[in-house]
């Protein structure tokens, strides 16, 4: 029998790891961690102690489910539906900015400021600094805490709150009817959000139709660009274009450009044509060498530009189910030569049980929010496979990068028809 029980084994582990993030805290001068509002919204560590706090966070994940147990995780994520609701009332209606970040206030004069009712008011308030959601000074006033100074101080992180659980978050419910009314079903408006907005549209055209959830929803994606797994940099570094720096490039679904802009800084020799739907198009920036053009084209349909050297996809997949981007290829195929060139920049997830639980989570969330909005899914490598050869035999992988750091990797593909 093992000298010390998995409780105790997992406790060491924890105190092991967290003490390296707390030598490298101090060693640093960093600030000691607080909730209060003067602490910085993100701690920014280097690869090791990052490594330790991961580490730590994992070990802590399984001591914090023996100890509940099995009946008291389940009930646990049972009330955590809840969780989100204060959140969202603090962002919908702006109470982080209700009053300012170094000022203190009580319900009673954010209620009016917000054009609350006090009661719900209290309710949310009271439901949000049980999560640390502004923090209740000695004398009974309400003060920011450093969660809510982040969703103040951080750019776009309002927005990206804002529309995920408008448009996420509230479709979750539907997710389950959604399956029942339309079981297995591929299509783009057979989904949770549609049953949870009462529309038959598509998700981008729901949004379409009104400018400020548009602009909401650009400044959302802002926000997870800004994430340093998203890096520009990747698409960049993570592949070698100098094989291609005198050639022709199609970025399908290239939005306003910022990948081929990049590029052509790089490689003056490369000639490079961003394509998008019409109205992203109209608002794309006019490139001043005329080696970047911009182009109307709906990638469903046949591809205009023939015999490229390179069709770049970036984050373009993993919005559509397998019967669309088996069509979105096809639709590529009258235009490709032999030794074309398609790169998949995507989320290349693990295959179930290769990682841990905590590991998994988050990919799993994002998979289930595809899910909500598009009945679409993240893709393994397995999956990426199969989805090219059944779109045709002729595309052939022959490289699947990965660049240390980033959230999406790059599957290189040559078509051999
Ligand atoms: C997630 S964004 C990725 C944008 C860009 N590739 C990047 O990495 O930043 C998906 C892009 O696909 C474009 N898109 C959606 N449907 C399209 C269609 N039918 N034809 C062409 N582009 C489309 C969207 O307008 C948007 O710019």
């Amino acid at each position: 029998m093992a000298s010390t029980g998995r409780l105790v084994q997992l406790t060491s582990l924890l105190q092991e790891k967290v003490k390296e993030v707390d030598t490298y805290i101090r060693e640093n001068n960093l600030p000691d961690p607080s909730f209060d509002a003067s602490y910085p919204p993100v701690l920014h560590l280097p690869k090791q102690p990052d490594a330790a706090r991961q580490a730590a966070l994992e070990a802590l994940d399984e001591l914090r489910a023996h100890l509940l147990g099995p009946v008291g995780t389940i009930y646990e994520s049972v009330l955590d539906h809840t969780s989100p609701i204060s959140l969202h009332a603090i962002t919908s209606y702006d109470i982080m900015n209700a009053f300012p970040t170094n000022a203190t206030s009580t319900i009673p004069e954010i209620a009016e400021k917000c054009g609350m009712h006090p009661d719900d008011a209290t309710t949310m308030m009271r439901h949000g600094l049980a999560r640390r959601l502004f923090l209740q000074k000695e004398d009974g006033r309400i003060a920011h805490s450093a969660l809510t100074r982040a969703i103040v101080d951080v750019p776009n992180f309002s927005s990206f709150i804002t529309g995920a659980l408008d448009d996420t978050w509230v479709a979750a419910p539907f997710v389950v009817p959604a399956m029942r009314k339309w079981p297995g079903s591929q299509e783009p408006n057979q989904t949770a959000f549609n049953l949870a907005q009462g529309t038959d549209l598509p998700f981008f055209e729901e949004l379409g139709k009104k400018a400020e959830s548009s602009g909401a929803f650009a400044d959302r994606m802002s926000f997870f660009m800004s994430s340093p797994g998203m890096s520009l940099d990747y698409a960049i570094e993570g592949y070698t274009w100098a094989a291609h720096k005198g050639g022709t490039i199609v970025d399908v679904g290239g939005s306003h450009g910022v990948v081929a802009l990049k590029l052509s800084e790089k490689f003056p020799g490369m000639q490079i044509t961003v394509q998008d739907r019409p109205e992203v198009v109209a608002r794309a920036p006019k490139s001043l060498t005329g080696q970047v053009e911009f182009q109307a084209h709906d990638f469903f349909t046949e591809q205009p530009i023939k015999g490229a050297d390179v069709y770049f996809f970036r984050w373009i997949f993993h919005d559509w189910s397998d019967k669309y981007c088996i069509a979105i290829l096809r639709a590529l195929i009258p235009a490709l030569r032999t030794g074309s060139r398609v790169l998949m920049m995507e989320a290349i997830v693990p295959e179930p049980g290769t990682i841990s639980g905590f590991q998994e989570r988050p990919l799993r969330a994002f998979d289930m929010g595809m899910k909500e909005l598009f009945n679409s899914k993240e893709r393994s490598e397995g999956e990426w496979r199969k989805l090219l050869g059944d779109a045709d035999t002729r595309f052939e992988v022959v490289d699947v990068l990965r660049p240390e750091g980033s959230q999406l990797g790059i599957i290189v593909v040559d078509w051999t028809g």
